[in-house]
């Protein structure tokens, strides 16, 4: 049985509809990725899952519960860690985790998640002393303090430096590895594609595509991209008669070679039987930053 099945669900707040018509669901033991951009409905849909919002319309069922129903039923199994946690600046991390287990009929060892999110020397700072890096692990390590089986982490690494970013990945790795499903809510791809078995691109309040980083890549076409630096004159109207070529630009000396199929071997052996020799050849497949463009008309934040 999934851990979570959500169909149809719609949100509205006033006459904003914030959530449409959104269905997908989640097995265990996955990392499941919910991908959008700001405003998408992302946050509001977790919050539906998690029984902080009621829905309007449509099922949904975590651990075979309803969240609007049987909240209580899913505070044991349910790990959250929001946007922007906040605590109090004075209490130290050692205190905010024993505090949270406390809550909890079989919590986690505290200890063990302060070691296990790289906390040890940090145990007894205060909360207030924390970088942004260090209070994102303390987060994860309060969504975890209850032995959740499903956490739900939103905006897990935003405003965090490539290095906590990869620390606080390799963290959710090991989480997974423990047998926790989890649903991760980003606005990174590089996030996404590193971490995620599947994603859902929510767009203005609706699944726009759910598949693998990969599927979703795939379906972003076949196109390559050759770029090369030369000048010397380039052949650009038998390059452009070649089937496999859709688009040729010359800017100066740099040249962008668009195409799909055998288009580098094509390419390659025409420049070579007109005598030009290409410096700088680099060659681009489409990915899921070109996936992400195409279904829902926008750049994420890495690419724009
Ligand atoms: N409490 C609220 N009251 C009114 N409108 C809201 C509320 N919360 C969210 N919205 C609106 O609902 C829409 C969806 O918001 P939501 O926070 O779910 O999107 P999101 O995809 O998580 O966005 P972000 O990536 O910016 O966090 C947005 O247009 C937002 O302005």
């Amino acid at each position: 049985m999934p851990v979570i099945e959500v169909e149809g669900l719609r949100k509205t707040y006033r006459d904003h509809v914030a959530v449409d018509d959104v269905s997908f669901s989640v097995e265990s033991g996955e990392i499941f990725g919910i991908l959008g951009p700001n405003g998408a409905g992302k946050t509001t849909t977790v919050e539906c899952l998690t029984g902080l919002r009621r829905r309007d319309g449509g099922r949904v069922s975590v651990f075979g519960h309803d969240p609007d129903t049987d909240r209580d039923a899913l505070r044991e199994t349910v790990g959250v860690q929001l946007q922007h946690s906040e605590l109090q600046p004075k209490m130290t991390v050692r205190e905010a985790l024993g505090l949270y287990a406390s809550f909890y009929a079989d919590p986690a060892d505290p200890d063990e998640l302060i070691d296990t999110l790289g906390l040890r020397d940090r145990a007894s700072a205060y909360w207030g002393k924390l970088s942004g890096g260090q209070r994102q692990r303390v987060a994860i390590a309060l969504a975890l303090v209850g032995n959740p089986r499903l956490a739900v982490l939103d905006e897990l690494t935003t405003g965090l430096d490539p290095k906590s970013r990869r620390d606080t990945w390799e963290v959710v790795e090991r989480v997974r590895d423990r047998g926790v499903t989890v649903l991760l809510v980003t606005h990174f791809m590089a996030e996404a594609q590193h971490l995620c078995d599947r994603i859902a691109v929510i767009a203005r309040g609706r699944v726009a595509a759910l598949d693998t980083p990969e599927g979703l890549a795939s379906a972003a076409g076949s196109t390559q991209r050759m770029r090369f630096h030369t000048t010397q004159p380039v052949p650009v109207e038998e390059l452009r008669a070649l089937p496999v070529v859709t688009e040729v630009v010359v800017d100066g000396a740099a040249v962008t070679v668009r195409g799909e199929g055998e288009l580098v071997f094509a390419v390659s052996q025409l420049l070579g039987a007109a005598g030009v020799t290409p410096s700088n050849l680099r060659v681009e497949h489409a990915s899921l930053d070109d996936a992400f463009l195409a279904i829902t008309g926008q750049l994420t934040e890495e690419a724009a």
